[in-house]
């Protein structure tokens, strides 16, 4: 994990311009996500990624996570000859037992991004536990969405209030500048994925909204 402060971590989802990387890198952003996705109105190419990732400086990084949804190994072989990754972000239906070949045949940390709605859906945090590294918990995509993540919508955070989850996690849907503190101190969460919430226009990230949230997020108590 980077960073030693013992205060939440930031990941800014979806960058795909330089302005919104070089924001989050000031800002202290301690994961920058790319989104290998071509649905995706944030989608990169791996060599996009890899030019933007190129621009942190010599001093602290962050930590770049590569989201993939129901990817081929093929598919993320590709990504990963374009673009090193340090975390695989799985969010599609993708199974525990696929978790665990991907995690095996590349060698990274796998991320399973999971659909909450309701405590039913906490169970999925045990039949995936022994196959991933981490969580990343999100709100299902509503009705007609055509993406399965980066909806700007929250679920019930209250559902997590005093939830134990099995290995680091992430919180995410519908975080923005305003309502991430609270997110924050009712869920305990360790950490935070925001995309929608700073952005102009959907797929495009508005870099003064990108470090409005990372130092909202750093400021918040857990
Ligand atoms: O962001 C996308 O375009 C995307 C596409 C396909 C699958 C997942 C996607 N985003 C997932 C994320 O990690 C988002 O940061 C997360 O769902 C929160 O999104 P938002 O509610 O927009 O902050």
């Amino acid at each position: 994990m980077p960073g030693s402060q013992n205060r939440p971590q930031v990941k800014i989802c979806g960058i795909n311009d330089g302005e919104a990387f070089d924001a989050a890198c000031r800002a202290g952003a301690e994961y920058v996500g790319f989104v290998f996705y071509p649905p995706s109105p944030r989608s990169v190419v791996p060599e996009h990624a890899a030019a933007l990732a190129a621009r942190a400086g010599t001093g602290r990084r962050p930590l770049n996570v590569g989201l993939l949804v129901d990817a081929s190994d093929d598919e993320i072989a590709t990504v990963l000859e374009g673009m090193p990754l340090s975390l695989l972000q799985l969010h599609g239906q993708e199974s525990p037992e696929r978790c665990a070949a991907i995690r095996t045949r590349f060698g990274l940390p796998v991320m399973k991004a999971l659909g909450i709605a309701s405590q039913a859906d906490l169970a999925l945090l045990d039949r995936y536990a022994g196959a991933v590294d981490r969580f990343l918990l999100d709100a299902k995509p509503p009705a007609g969405a055509s993406l399965p993540g980066g909806n700007a919508s929250s679920f019930d955070w209250s559902l997590l209030t005093g939830r134990t989850i099995p290995h680091p996690w992430m919180l995410a849907g519908g975080l923005t500048t305003v309502n991430v503190a609270s997110a924050i101190r009712t869920t305990g969460a360790p950490a935070v994925d925001v995309s929608s919430g700073v952005e102009r226009m959907r797929g495009v990230k508005d870099p003064v909204l990108v470090s409005a949230f990372i130092a909202a997020a750093h400021a918040a108590r857990m």
